[in-house]
């Protein structure tokens, strides 16, 4: 039953060992000491826009979770810190209350804890090859008042849930293209931990989408999510879900690939990021904004106190980067000078991205 999958997933994440399997590639990017910045601290702006908005840094909660009462509560403790703190945030699948009326307010209730943040929807490619169209697009947008609804692209999750959907026909791309002529919102492309090539980001491009959360491998492995159910279900697929734990694309590399792609897309810099150094990196590498799931909700389970000291420290971490870096604000962290090494600068030549094309995509030029 669905809901039981809800609770299980939120249940796996923060209790299970399901991440860490290959690094984010962050290790391989290095931003450039500045031993004479020519800024003082408290000089630091880290605001952005966002779905036309303004946010206090470049930072979002990325969808995770709702369902039911329990899941509820999570969401509202994370919608009031990020309205608190001028952030923004996702929910997780509202395919749930599209399917129960009885799992809408464990999703309303973010707008009413959030009025004034950008919010955004999320709903799974998968249910798009299976009827689902401009109408229940719409039905979760309207349920959150959202900004933008996320479609997300989980085909390796799918793959080795026990009860998944692995249905990524062509035809996803031709509805996605004609529900957004209608949808009256972005669509943001998001993956879900195993990242977005420029191959994928192509075919998104190809039908306008400009908005991609890259989600690349390198924090929650939702192959090793599914390989958790599997084991506890015994189920078949349990060892070839484990083979595939560590399948996808990198974070760092995924958020060169999307920009590489879409040189004028909007980069959510999402998967694996656990710090404010992490987010300075996501975004001097060609992000937009970063993003964090696992973490928050860590938090989100020990209380609004918690969370809230959590993004103060990680605030300070970016501050701190771009303080050493010389950039006075977001745009400017754009453009610092990076040192891009070792496998991540194998894995641009590899894939034929010359360093030098890809310096004027990063510092948008
Ligand atoms: C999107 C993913 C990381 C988590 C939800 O996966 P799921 O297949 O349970 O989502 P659905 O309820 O939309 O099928
Ligand atoms: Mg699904």
């Amino acid at each position: 039953m669905i809901t039981n999958r809800k609770l299980e997933h939120v249940e796996i994440c923060l209790y299970e060992d399901i991440e860490g399997y290959i690094p984010t590639l962050f290790d391989d990017v290095v931003l450039i000491h500045q031993a004479m910045p020519c800024l003082s601290f408290n000089e630091i702006n880290t605001n952005v826009k966002f779905l036309n908005k303004e946010i206090s840094a470049p930072l979002m909660v990325t969808g995770m979770t709702g369902g039911n009462e329990a899941l509820g509560k999570i969401n509202a403790t994370i919608a009031e810190v990020i309205e608190e703190l001028r952030l923004a945030m996702g929910v997780g699948s509202q395919r749930i209350a599209i399917e129960r009326a009885d799992a809408r307010e464990s999703f309303k209730i973010v707008r009413k804890k959030a009025p004034t943040s950008p919010i955004i929807a999320n709903i799974g490619a998968p249910q798009l090859a299976k009827g689902y169209g401009l109408k229940e697009l719409k039905e979760a947008v309207s349920m959150i008042e959202a900004d933008a609804i996320a479609v997300h692209l989980n085909p390796a999750q799918e793959l080795f849930q026990p009860e998944g959907e692995p249905e990524y026909p062509s035809d996803i791309l031709i509805k996605l293209r004609d529900i957004s002529k209608e949808l009256g919102v972005p669509i943001i492309i998001k993956e879900t931990g195993t990242g977005i090539s420029m191959e994928t980001a192509t075919k998104f491009k190809e039908i306008g989408i400009k908005y991609f959360d890259v989600s690349g491998q390198g924090g929650t492995s939702w192959i090793a999510v599914e390989m958790v159910r599997d084991k506890r279900k015994n189920n078949w697929k349990k060892e070839s879900a484990e083979l595939f734990a560590g399948w996808g694309i990198p974070t760092a590399a995924s958020i060169i690939e999307t920009r590489f792609a879409v040189p004028d897309a909007f980069i959510i810099g999402s998967g694996g990021i656990r710090n404010g150094l992490q987010i300075a990196k996501a975004i001097a590498l060609g992000a937009d904004i970063a993003g964090m799931a696992s973490p928050v909700l860590k938090k989100a389970v020990e209380g609004k106190e918690s969370l809230v000291s959590f993004f103060n420290k990680v605030i300070f971490e970016l501050k701190a980067a771009m303080m050493l870096t010389g950039a006075k604000n977001v745009e400017e962290l754009k453009r610092v000078p990076v040192v891009i090494w070792k496998e991540l600068r194998e894995w641009m030549e590899s894939r034929g991205i010359s360093l030098s094309t890809y310096e004027k995509l990063r510092k948008r030029e």
